[in-house]
């Protein structure tokens, strides 16, 4: 992890540190979440919660939430007490206080809606903690970190997924009161199991609203192929698992998946087959008490499977479906196309949004089909209880000769739980273990890091701002995606600039500005006053999402304003200081916005 040099004001922290540590009541929980705040470099003295726009307030989470919020709210009526709900990033989605006093106090520290509260920004907190630690915990006065924060007592619980046990966010109960610790966290409890247990009544309903019409789909007059899918259930007759299987069904599985996400998507998509064939998909979507369900396919086949091409001798090869035919693209795909035939284990490296996932998938498609692919994301937390399931799972997915596993993200992992990877992979026997490949981003992992020796191949996907000649490639293809009439194209003085840009979310972000772009009601052609903020800026350093976010919000008040960066800093609650030093650090020229 990056450790800064001791400087003056990080002397006074740890000294600081040291007496929270040592205290008679000191709690290890809390102790350790300075720790982490000390190497973030937060500063105890100046609090400063990212502010974002964007928030997500159609997600199960608040559906399930907010009427749980609602009915508390009535039964605290004036005490000042809040209650708040976040999402796994620590960004307040919402929150309730009727108490005038508190409401301004919780204002004044930034504790409102659309600000971010992780340990990362803000150091130690009840909801940064809670999400930081994976356990529920209470954070009392001077056991905050920042400094403006210490009068405040928090109890927070991390609030999973019901199924899959996946963070989701955090239920965060905040008062002013001195008394009322023991009381907080068993109020909090209480809330957040209430909260957890709408989510599974209403994935419940879900499930059972999409299985109806998955049923009245196969039982119509002419069912043919029939596939209905949700984020955590798929359902497919007979017929279909019997026309399509291997490559074709992971083509078609990941498309109805993407169609399914895209929740304006009505009518037909037609797709190419790796065998040749075109499947032509007639969506309906699922839906009950104005959510989503998920979608409801009729799938029609056409075409008869063609023989595979043959091999390419080296560099990428023909019909893995893959976009991009620049040299550090085709050398990436040519090294882990080989790696992966020759059996070797992998490590993928590439900064967010590269292309690592739909890279594996593709190679897999064409070479394994036949075997499993499994997907491992890192545990939750690193309490024994989250570690101990995980790495079981692992060995698990292992035991299987023939699957390929990825380990995603391995640069989340603790130097600690590295190395006990490392330990507990290299003592095994390769034959009898399935395919290994880890990703990670580039610069979070050390060329000296226990994982790397693990791997016998290294291989890493170039940003996109390192291979603009791409660029044009993945925009036609994003268009035709989003807008399959294909009457879309953009304009030479658009694409200069799409060029120019630094992408730091890589052909993530590109997509989503493309897809955005395509949906527009009206104009054929792509100009590049169409294009968003985030296309007009000239720093080349990759950003984390909640950076992002935060570069986004000055990047639209900069244009709401006029690029006036004073009014801009009021408008957002920040100094001008901050603001200069915000800009500077995301490139944003103000002018180049005017
Ligand atoms: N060469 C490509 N051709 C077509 N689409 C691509 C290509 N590379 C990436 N994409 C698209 O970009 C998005 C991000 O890619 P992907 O999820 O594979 O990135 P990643 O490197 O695995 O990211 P992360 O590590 O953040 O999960 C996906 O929607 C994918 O479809």
């Amino acid at each position: 992890m990056h450790r800064r040099p001791p400087g003056s004001s990080l002397t006074a922290v740890r000294d600081l540190y040291r007496e929270v540590a040592r205290g008679a009541t000191a709690r290890p929980l809390v102790a350790a979440s300075w720790q982490r705040s000390i190497e973030h470099d937060v500063k105890p003295g100046r609090l400063e919660a990212p502010y974002t726009e964007n928030l997500n307030l159609d997600s199960p989470l608040t559906r399930a939430a907010l009427p749980v919020l609602n009915a508390l709210h009535e039964q605290l009526a004036d005490d000042p007490v809040s209650t708040m709900i976040t999402d796994r990033n620590g960004v307040v989605l919402t929150r309730r206080v009727s108490h005038d006093g508190l409401t301004t106090r919780l204002n004044s520290v930034q504790l409102a809606p659309g600000h971010v509260f992780s340990e990362r920004y803000v150091g130690t907190n009840g909801i940064g903690t809670a999400l930081a630690s994976g356990h529920s915990v209470t954070i009392a006065g001077a056991e905050h970190y920042a400094e403006a924060l210490r009068a405040f007592h928090c109890a927070a619980v991390p609030i999973l997924h019901p199924i899959r046990r996946t963070l989701l966010g955090a239920f965060n109960l905040t008062t002013t009161r001195q008394e009322s610790g023991g009381m907080l966290m068993a109020l909090a409890r209480s809330v957040a199991g209430q909260i957890e247990a709408e989510i599974a009544a209403l994935a419940s309903r879900r499930e059972r609203a999409l299985f109806q019409d998955y049923m009245e789909a196969c039982s119509s007059v002419r069912p043919g192929a029939v596939l209905a899918l949700n984020r955590d259930v798929v359902m497919m007759n007979e017929q279909l698992s019997a026309a399509v299987t291997g490559p074709d069904l992971y083509t078609l599985l990941d498309c109805a998946r993407e169609v399914a996400d895209d929740l304006r998507f009505e009518g037909t998509r037609t797709l190419a087959l790796p065998s040749g064939r075109v499947a032509e998909l007639r969506v309906s979507r699922s839906r009950r008490e104005e959510s989503d369900a998920g979608a409801v396919f009729r799938v029609r086949l056409a075409g008869r499977p063609q023989r595979e091409p043959a091999p390419a001798a080296g560099g990428t090869r023909p019909g893995l479906g893959l976009v991009g035919t620049s040299e550090p693209w085709r050398r990436s795909v040519g090294d882990a196309e080989a790696a992966l035939l020759s059996g070797a284990w992998l490590h993928l490296a590439g900064e967010a949004g590269v292309g690592k996932g739909t890279l594996v998938k593709a190679l897999h498609r064409r070479h394994a089909a036949g075997a499993p692919l499994a997907t491992l994301e890192p545990p939750p937390s690193e309490a024994p209880s989250a570690v101990e399931p995980w790495l079981r799972d692992l060995g698990d997915l292992l035991d299987r000769p023939s699957d390929v596993i990825v380990l995603r993200d391995v640069h989340l992992l603790s130097d600690r739980l590295r190395r006990r990877l490392r330990d507990a992979l290299a003592s095994r026997d390769r034959s009898a273990t399935g395919q290994l490949i880890m990703t990670s981003q580039p610069s979070m992992v050390a060329p000296d890091d226990p994982l790397e020796d693990l791997c016998d191949v290294s291989v890493e996907v170039p940003p996109l701002r390192r291979r603009p000649g791409d660029i044009e490639q993945l925009v036609r293809f994003f268009l035709l995606k989003y807008r399959p009439s294909g009457e879309s194209s953009c304009s030479s003085e658009a694409l200069a600039t799409l060029q120019g840009c630094p992408w730091p979310g890589n052909v993530r972000q590109l997509e989503s500005v493309i897809r955005d772009l395509a949906r527009r009601p009206s104009g054929r052609i792509i100009r590049a006053e169409h294009l968003p903020p985030e296309c007009r800026v000239s720093s080349h350093k990759a950003l984390t999402a909640i950076e992002a976010l935060e570069r986004d919000a000055i990047l639209r008040g900069l244009l709401n304003r006029n690029s006036n960066v004073q009014r801009t800093a009021q408008d957002l609650g920040i100094s001008r200081a901050t603001i200069y030093r915000k800009m500077r650090r995301y490139g944003i020229v103000p002018s180049s916005l005017a």
